[in-house]
């Protein structure tokens, strides 16, 4: 639960005017920066960044999304839309995306300039194709999803999306190019099942279809897979017990 007296919706002073915008707690980093790294699951497709928040950040998140209003899938999907059932809250949030981008270490481990020893080690032009362009933060559209027991999100691709970036005092033209998804619950917290299942295409139209590419949740860990045309299908898998939360935004360069 949100602390009392504290509102989860405050009307924001920024850019929006209008708009009212969550009151998102602080993040509290344990690790050191430096500490964070790139974990490669399918080459140029899928990676991850472990223990990207610590659980007692993901813990405080969770009892602050809890306060949002959020919004059960409703009913039937457009034609063409994926079906998800889950809880969601959406909000274009320019400032919490820049803050996401800034303050918590995501910056400097996707444009390398604090490159840990472990996990995946690119230079410049490699970390610029692998991305898609020049990165330049994250997607203003944020989205915080709760799947509860018999929820999910069915086999689907995420679109590319053109967007406005916020780079210090100009608006960027930007593309979105990679999805980010912050896992704050896992088996440990009690979420059974919700696994992110990605499906390679087969090689040819008549081979048989490669195995699937199953990410375990896991508390405070970010995932990055690589959307618009070069998506890979796929799904949130049921939750068979607990609740699973993730927040979601894009990752997103110069268009
Ligand atoms: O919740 C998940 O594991 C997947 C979410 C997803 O695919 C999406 O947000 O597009
Ligand atoms: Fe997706």
């Amino acid at each position: 639960m949100a602390p009392k007296g504290k509102k989860a919706l405050a009307t924001s002073s920024t850019t929006q005017a209008h708009e009212q915008h969550p009151d998102w707690p602080p993040f509290k980093l344990i690790l050191p920066q430096y500490s964070l790294s790139i974990q490669e699951i399918v080459p140029n497709q899928i990676v991850t960044i472990p223990n990207f928040w610590p659980s007692s950040l993901c813990k405080t998140y969770i009892s602050f999304l809890s306060s949002l209003p959020l919004v059960t899938t409703p009913g039937k999907p457009k034609k063409g839309d994926a079906v998800r059932v889950n809880d969601r809250f959406q909000i274009q949030d320019a400032l919490f995306a820049k803050r996401l981008w800034e303050e918590t270490g995501l910056k400097d481990v996707v444009m390398g300039d604090l490159q840990s020893d472990e996990g995946l080690q690119l230079d410049g032009e490699t970390r610029r194709r692998l991305w898609g362009g020049e990165v330049v933060g994250l997607s203003p559209n944020i989205r915080i999803y709760r799947y509860s027991k018999g929820q999910f999100f069915d086999q689907h691709y995420d679109d590319s999306n053109n967007v406005t970036v916020a780079l210090g005092q100009t608006e960027i033209p930007a593309r979105t190019t990679w999805t980010l998804l912050l896992y704050l619950t896992s088996q440990l917290t009690g979420c059974v099942g919700g696994e992110t299942v990605f499906y390679p295409d087969p090689p040819t139209k008549k081979a048989a279809p490669p195995e699937p590419i199953v990410v375990e949740l896991e508390v405070g860990m970010a995932l990055l897979h690589r959307h618009g045309a070069e998506c890979m299908l796929h799904e949130g898998r049921e939750v068979l017990a607990g609740e699973k939360w993730v927040i979601r935004s894009d990752l997103c360069v110069r268009r």
